[in-house]
């Protein structure tokens, strides 16, 4: 198929207490702008609810049909997801291709989505969210060329063929849901794997493009890691849809684990955040969450409580948290700096990685433990063990064994406890 260049009227309804509508349409621009779409005209409704028949009422249809045809339009976006009716009916009085919100949305996570896991999860919610909207969709699929091109509308091909389409999406999210399962197998796997190894898990999470995969990268570099380690970052939604795990170990040999994972947006689908809910599987386990936020954005606070809501939608509960007030150098704030439960740092010029990095060491290896131990001479392997994973201060050699002075994480310490000699 063709390459269309696709115009956008886009169409909000603005409710009473929505404090963060002009943000919300400014976003639909973005994410309308991430596949292509240029915006080209946009119209707003202040409602006490919103229309059950048209999502907005019948003289704002007017007006959108209007300006779609004033403005060359070849499409036209509502700011919500539409009920299966609504579709319906404002295909039938626009006579226009018209999408929403969560297929925008899903439609980006299509795209960006690389493994198999986030391809199949993306397809999941796609067609969980086309089952009910059957008869709608054919009709504004067939007219996917716009109105002009005179696009074959689909409507009425027979009821028989809706039940075929339906019976084969009901198979394919079954056998979409059987291989997620399979996939979230291995993932409880390899975490089983790792907690054997007894390392702390420290999840980044916060809103797209706050600089996750950007933080990730510069503790990487921070620590002396190669560069084939580095994630993807970018200056755009949803750069990152999978989970990347890297380890990081500090000077003092303390290792922890780090995960980057898919960032969220307001009004994000409910259909996509419970596929994405193995994806984010990591930070429901962590022993530390990183709240990523871009501090240089006026809306801030707001995509904290999107986050902060999403992460509870998931599970995630209960988890310590660290804020990053990234982007602190667009901020106009002072930085680096450090409070009880907050940086501020840039990512982008590696300023307040030190602060970071000891903010994280504070929270996972607090219940560190200093003592003496004496190694018996034929157990080299323990000495060996001690100089990768703890910290060892001093040694001496005495009679019988190496006398070492560690700082050691209590788990080790309660392994080899028949070794200390003196805290
Ligand atoms: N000025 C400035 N830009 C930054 C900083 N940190 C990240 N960026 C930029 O912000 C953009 C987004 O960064 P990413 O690290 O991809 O953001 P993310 O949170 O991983 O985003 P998603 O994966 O899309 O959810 C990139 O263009 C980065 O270069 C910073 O501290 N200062
Ligand atoms: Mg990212």
């Amino acid at each position: 198929m063709e390459q269309l260049v696709e115009k956008a009227i886009i169409v909000g309804v603005q409710l009473q207490k929505d404090t963060h509508f002009e943000y919300s349409m400014e976003e639909l621009r973005n994410l309308a702008g991430a596949l292509g779409v240029e915006v080209v005209g946009e119209l707003h409704q202040n409602l006490e609810r919103v229309n059950p028949a048209h999502y907005v009422g019948t003289g704002k249809v007017e007006e959108a049909k209007a300006l779609y045809e004033e403005a060359d339009a070849n499409l036209i976006i509502f700011n919500d997801e539409l009920s299966p009716s609504q579709i319906r009916n404002l295909e039938e009085e626009l006579e226009c291709k018209v999408i929403d919100r969560t297929m925008l949305i899903l439609d980006i996570f299509s795209r960006r989505a690389r493994t198999r896991e986030a391809q199949v999860q993306v397809e999941l919610a796609q067609l969980q969210y086309m089952l009910p909207r059957l008869v709608g969709l054919r009709a504004s699929l067939g007219r996917q060329g716009g109105a002009s091109s005179g696009g074959l509308a689909n409507r009425g091909a027979g009821e028989t063929k809706l039940e075929l389409d339906r019976r084969k999406i009901e198979d394919q999210i079954t056998k979409l849901r059987r291989e997620l399962d399979q996939v979230k197998e291995q993932r409880t796997t390899q975490r089983k794997q790792r907690l054997k190894k007894g390392l702390p898990v420290v999840s980044l999470v916060g809103y797209t493009n706050a600089g996750k995969s950007t933080v990730l990268n510069s503790l990487l570099s921070k620590t002396g890691q190669d560069a084939d380690k580095q994630v993807f970052e970018k200056d755009m939604l949803f750069a990152t849809l999978d989970t990347s795990i890297r380890q990081i170990r500090l000077e003092d040999n303390k290792t922890f684990l780090l995960s980057d994972t898919v960032g969220f947006v307001s009004r994000l689908p409910h259909h996509l955040v419970k596929a994405f809910r193995s994806t984010l599987e990591e930070a429901r386990n962590a022993d530390l969450l990183l709240h990523v936020v871009d501090v240089s954005n006026d809306e801030r606070d707001y995509m904290m409580e999107v986050t902060e809501a999403t992460l509870q939608d998931v599970g995630v509960e209960n988890v310590p948290t660290l804020y990053v007030y990234n982007k602190s150098d667009l901020a106009g704030v002072a930085y680096p700096r450090k409070s009880t439960d907050a940086v501020w740092i840039s990512a982008k010029e590696g300023a307040g990685l030190d602060e970071l990095i000891e903010s994280i060491r504070d929270r996972l290896f607090a219940n560190h433990v200093m003592c003496r131990m004496e190694i018996p001479f034929g157990r080299g392997d323990i000495v060996a063990y001690l100089s990768d994973h703890a910290s060892i201060k001093e040694t001496e050699y005495g009679e019988t064994g190496t006398l070492i002075t560690v700082e050691l994480s209590r788990a080790d310490y309660d392994r080899y406890e028949q070794f200390v000699v003196g805290k």
